[in-house]
């Protein structure tokens, strides 16, 4: 029965790969402009000079990882002289994990667990570059995960001034920053601010038409004809906009087929992607909570405690127990509830005649948010 079951072969997946989270797309519009701006920047690298530094801004899910992973791989098939490194934050975000990476990418050689001193890494590190003559492009992505202990400082900083430290060494650095609200030029220090001067490329979000083109596309090529209707694909496309997040889409789809297949179907139906919704709406949260800071979470956490048992939330109520329990002033505190608010992740409603008092009610369930809360 079970290798019945496992050897059934029929499928509606024409290309699974495609729904995958690390899947880099052939076809990738309506970023022409911010690849043609990032371009521009890193070219000088090609040449042996150093690269400008920028700074890629955007919300979750608005492609800024693809543009720089198609840029590094189209660099990569050109020349040796420039070398991208990609580093994600939010795996490595101390300044020895950073650098480990890097060294890792340009030796193929990992550092040994304990016992190096970050000196010896840098100083291997800065041989290399000398030695095989090349400029080095760092990539920070999901770079807000290094503000939490101030850790960006001693990063840029190390990598900014590295040529001072050891002559020769060139290096362009790319942060990348899903937080609409965060300034990295405020965040940083003036030692960093006065070297590291970036350009700022904007990635706006899609609109519904342009989701709708790339999630066709994604379905053109990740199943077999006639297995979504155009009008089932409304419906995603509907979803993925009240989500704000292309990968709640793609993820929709996947978990869309996989409903139909189980049921034995050749087709997905509405049905599969309500099903599929209840599971891939959290995508866009937890891509969204990982963009919190320490406080905003702890705010969260408390909205979503207070909501857990039915109360109605309201902004001077909520006031009075964060000021006493989480010590936050009230400018903060409205920042963080309206930031919380342009997240989706909260409703604020006004009540009253004159509308002055202001409910707040959460747009998941409190179990699922402190579900998806990482700490
Ligand atoms: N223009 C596009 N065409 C096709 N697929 C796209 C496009 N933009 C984004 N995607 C897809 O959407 C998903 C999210 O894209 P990506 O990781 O580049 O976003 P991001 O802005 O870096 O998000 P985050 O800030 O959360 O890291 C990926 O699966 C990617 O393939």
């Amino acid at each position: 029965m079970t290798k019945d079951l496992l050897m059934w072969d029929e499928t509606i997946f024409r290309d699974p790969e495609v729904f995958e989270t690390d899947f880099i797309p052939e076809q990738f519009n309506f970023r022409e402009n911010q690849i043609k701006e990032l371009a521009f920047k890193i070219k000088p690298g090609m040449s042996g000079s150093r690269p400008l530094n920028t700074i890629c801004r955007g919300l979750p899910g608005t492609g800024k990882t693809t543009t720089i992973k198609k840029l590094f791989s189209e660099i990569e098939s050109h020349t040796q002289r420039l070398v991208p490194v990609h580093i994600n934050c939010q795996i490595d975000n101390t300044k020895f994990a950073i650098f480990a990476q890097i060294y890792h990418k340009l030796s193929g050689k990992s550092i040994p667990a304990s016992g190096t001193s970050f000196k010896t890494v840098f100083e291997m590190l800065c041989k290399i570059i000398l030695d095989r003559n090349i400029v080095l492009l760092v990539c920070l992505d999901d770079a807000n995960y290094l503000l939490y202990e101030k850790e960006i400082n001693k990063i840029l900083y190390t990598l900014l001034r590295a040529h001072e430290a050891v002559k020769g060494v060139r290096i362009g650095i790319i942060t990348v920053i899903s937080d609409m609200d965060i300034n990295l030029m405020e965040e940083v220090d003036m030692r960093v601010s006065s070297v590291f001067r970036p350009d700022e490329i904007y990635f706006p979000p899609y609109t519904s038409d342009e989701m709708k083109e790339i999630l066709l596309q994604r379905v053109y090529q990740g199943f077999y004809p006639n297995v979504i209707k155009s009008a089932v694909i409304d419906i995603v496309v509907e979803q993925t906009m009240k989500a704000g997040d292309l990968r709640v889409g793609i993820d929709l789809l996947k978990r869309a087929g996989i409903n139909a297949e189980m049921d034995a179907r050749k087709t997905i139906e509405i049905d599969d992607i309500c099903r599929a919704y209840e599971v891939s709406k959290n995508i866009h949260l937890k891509n969204t909570l990982k963009t919190l800071k320490i406080d905003e979470m702890d705010l969260l956490k408390m909205i979503s405690d207070l909501a857990g048992e039915n109360n109605e939330i309201t902004s001077s109520d909520l006031f009075i127990t964060v000021k006493e329990k989480l010590k936050m002033g009230y400018t903060r505190f409205t920042e963080t509830v309206k930031k919380l608010d342009s997240l989706r992740i909260i409703n604020i409603n006004y009540k009253g005649i004159r509308g002055r008092s202001r409910i707040i009610t959460l747009r998941y369930e409190p179990d699922q948010i402190k579900e998806n809360l990482r700490k």
